[in-house]
């Protein structure tokens, strides 16, 4: 298959967003994220993380600034048209459960007009699942397959942007090891720009070239995992790479 054309650039400009009277989900974030970079969002729940991502695809309208993709307001133009330009993945996939594996796939390709069965199965080879996969409904795969499916789906309209909200909370240690490599392979081979919402910060540091952590709907630290990983960040980013890197201290001393 031909490689997709380098993804978007992603920037966020002083965006806001309030639910009703609560604190800000999402408060004066301002940053740029180049095209084709692999950015990992982690931060404790409720920081923010979900909210900031939807302002990408207009799930969440922001109350204040405004999301650019390249030079482009997200705003501008409507929300079919932009979504079929980003590829979005969140951890219970939504597969619909009457149609099969390969009718799943092509869905946003018959939605926008243009049927391609062709091109569905070929979107099954890209995530590594062989055909016969492809006349079988959702009900009768693992949860790692069902992954797989909803990555072949957001990507087969050959979006520039993969957005990722834990695309791999639900499944066992292995299987999440394994289809984590997938994806930043495709990041890779489709020059995909990547932004990634996780709540492991070891899955951050091994797979992003950049990492967001937030705290109450700020962006408190942005920095390269070698840079997370030499100490750099602040407290709360040191606090997130301190729960891995106690797990590898006690299984190293486990292992005597
Ligand atoms: N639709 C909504 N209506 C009202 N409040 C919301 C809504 N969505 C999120 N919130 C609130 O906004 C804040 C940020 O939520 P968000 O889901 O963006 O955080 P998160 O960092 O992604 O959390 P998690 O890691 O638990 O998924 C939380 O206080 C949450 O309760």
């Amino acid at each position: 298959m031909p490689a997709l054309s380098t993804g978007p650039a992603v920037g966020f400009e002083q965006v806001g967003k309030r639910y009703g009277d609560a604190p800000p989900a999402v408060d004066d974030v301002s940053l740029t994220i180049a095209a084709g970079s692999f950015v990992a969002l982690v931060g404790t729940s409720g920081s923010g993380k979900s909210t900031l991502l939807k302002t990408i695809n207009r799930l969440v309208i922001p109350d204040a600034g405004r999301v650019m993709l390249d030079d482009k307001d997200v705003a501008a133009g409507p929300a079919p048209a932009l979504r079929r330009s980003i590829g979005y993945v969140f951890q219970d996939v939504g597969l619909f459960p009457h149609l099969t594996v390969a009718e799943n796939v092509a869905l946003p390709l018959k939605l926008a007009g243009a049927p391609d069965h062709t091109r569905a199965l070929a979107m099954l080879d890209l995530v590594e699942l062989p055909h016969v996969l492809a006349t079988r409904m959702p009900a009768e795969l693992s949860g790692g397959q069902r992954q797989r499916v909803g990555v072949a789906r957001a990507l087969v309209t050959r979006p520039g942007l993969l957005l990722m909200d834990e695309p791999f909370g639900a499944l066992d240690p292995v299987t999440r090891e394994s289809l984590a490599g997938a994806v930043r392979r495709l990041h890779d081979e489709l020059r995909l720009t990547t932004i990634m919402v996780t709540h492991d910060m070891a899955e951050a540091l091994l797979l992003a070239t950049r990492v967001l952590v937030m705290a109450a709907g700020r962006v408190v630290s942005d920095a390269t995992p070698a840079a997370l990983l030499a100490g750099e960040g602040g407290d709360v980013a040191q606090a997130l790479v301190a729960v891995p890197r106690d797990q590898a201290r006690r299984l190293a001393a486990l292992a005597g």
